[in-house]
């Protein structure tokens, strides 16, 4: 078992070289690093954290999330309690083909983009501490589900996920799996969209923390972009902190068909060509919003 935790060691500290402490039970992970979530063990504490986290978060949707979002978590009936993924996988697999796996945390991206293209979401089945409330670097069960299950249940963005978990083999093949992995960071994790009443998050990543979800669309900080997929895949980006660029999409589709074109070209392309810091701002970006850069959002 310890293969699987080195495995893992090492993925976490991919991205720009952050480490991130490894919490989940991998010594009992199977195939795919699945695991039985162990709903029966969950306590009265947690599940009452959960309600915490959720009423918290949930009112500050219709000010923050995209219409798609909210109308998926509503769709999910999941304010009780952590939800037993067995249940929910029944409803998802019958609306959009999904089922959700329990995992110890994050897992080696070979079995992760295996997972999506396979129609299996990975939910972490482990819940924050209190202290961590607003923001947690690595993804626990609330991150990965009330952040990411909701969109399962909209058919483009459900389809697209599918799409991009095939691309797994040949990106690794590649050697694109960095590049694969930033498009996963910026359009699943804290995507933008543009929406008749102005910019709205769908971004798992800023919905499951409450920090971030105000700071994507509030603060004067960051830069606001318009997704094109080579600048995403060549952006890099921080895993222990709120982000500096977000990209914006015009609508789902937008990203499902950018998804349906063949990587292998786009690769070869940025092989020649420099990384992007998550600071800069290029004169051939869409600017939404020219960020002021400056300080480190967290701490403020
Ligand atoms: C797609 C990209 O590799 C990304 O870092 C993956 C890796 N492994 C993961 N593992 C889990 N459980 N959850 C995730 O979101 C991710 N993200
Ligand atoms: N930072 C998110 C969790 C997260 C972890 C890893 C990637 C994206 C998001 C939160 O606090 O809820
Ligand atoms: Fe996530």
């Amino acid at each position: 078992m310890c293969d699987q935790n080195r495995d893992v060691a090492i993925l976490v500290t991919g991205g720009d070289g952050q480490g991130a402490a490894l919490r989940g039970d991998y010594a009992r992970s199977g195939a795919g690093f699945m695991v039985d979530q162990g709903w029966d063990g969950y306590k009265a504490a947690d599940h009452a954290l959960w309600r915490a986290l959720y009423d918290r978060q949930s009112a500050l949707m219709a000010r923050y999330a995209a219409p798609a979002f909210i109308d998926g978590l509503k769709r999910l009936d999941a304010r009780d309690g952590i939800p037993d993924f067995r249940r929910t996988s029944e409803v998802l697999h019958r609306a959009m083909g999904w089922t959700l796996v329990a995992v110890p945390g994050l897992i080696p991206e070979k079995d992760f983009f295996d997972h999506l293209a396979a129609r299996r979401f990975p939910v972490t089945n482990w819940l924050r501490r209190p202290e961590e409330m607003d923001y947690l670097v690595e993804p626990d069960v609330f991150h990965d589900f009330f952040g990411h299950v909701p969109l399962l249940t909209h058919r483009v963005f459900a389809d697209y996920l599918a799409a991009y978990g095939a691309k797994g083999a040949q990106a690794i093949a590649l050697g694109g799996q960095e590049a694969l992995a930033r498009l996963y960071w910026y359009m699943v994790e804290f995507g933008l969209i543009a929406t008749p009443d102005g910019l709205r998050a769908y971004g798992a990543g800023m919905l499951s923390s409450r920090g971030e979800t105000r700071f994507c669309l509030d603060s004067p900080e960051p830069h606001r972009i318009g997704f094109d997929l080579e600048r995403v895949m060549r952006t890099r980006y921080r895993i222990d902190d709120y982000q500096r660029t977000y990209f914006v999409l015009d609508s789902y589709d937008q990203l499902f068909q950018a998804t349906g074109a063949d990587f292998a070209p786009v690769y070869a392309r940025l092989k020649g060509l420099p990384d992007i810091a998550p600071t800069t701002l290029l004169p051939t970006d869409r600017v939404f919003t020219r960020g002021r850069q400056v300080g480190c959002p967290r701490a403020a």
